[in-house]
């Protein structure tokens, strides 16, 4: 079920993956003190949300690589999510949910409804690990 795709991922955060999440959830945008007073239309071209979508993904990568025993980067994640960044944990569903329409957009040979199926799964399992620990935490936003 675990799907070796991390290297598509940094391809698809230059596709604009987190402009996609503020385009349909745009109550997201206000989480990021960095982007939260651009215009959408202009954040196309800003080269931080590059970077940010590339970071990001490249960490999702790194967690589906670990295919299952992912516990120290789920940690790290919902450290910083929790403590720096105040994110709510509803949104690791938004996000995720974005990232499977986009990566099917652009990998419609590959992202088979089988494939899309083992994408589900797999971020199912990366949200609800990382609402354990929002809930240890004691952290809901
Ligand atoms: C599985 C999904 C996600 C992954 C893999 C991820 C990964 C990362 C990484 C690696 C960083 C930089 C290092 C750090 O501070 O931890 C980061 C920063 C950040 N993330 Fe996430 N993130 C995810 C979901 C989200 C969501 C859903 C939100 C809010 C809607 C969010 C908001 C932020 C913010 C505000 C920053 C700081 C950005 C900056 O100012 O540079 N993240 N994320």
């Amino acid at each position: 079920m675990w799907v070796d795709a991390g290297y598509k991922w940094v391809n698809v955060g230059n596709e604009w993956a987190v402009v996609r999440l503020f385009k349909e959830h745009p109550d997201t945008k206000a989480l990021f003190p960095k982007f939260k007073d651009i215009p959408l239309e202009q954040l196309g071209n800003n080269e931080d949300l590059r970077k940010h979508g590339t970071t990001v993904l490249r960490a999702l990568g790194n967690i589906f690589r670990q295919k299952g025993n992912h516990s120290v980067n789920v940690k790290e994640l919902a450290d910083t999510h929790i403590n720096k960044h105040k994110i709510p944990p509803y949104n690791f569903t938004l996000i995720t949910n974005v990232a499977s329409v986009v990566l099917t957009e652009m990998y419609p040979g590959e992202m088979t409804k089988p494939m899309q199926d083992s994408f589900s799964k797999v971020f199912k399992i990366i949200c609800s690990d990382l609402e354990q620990l929002y809930k240890a935490a004691n952290f809901q936003g």
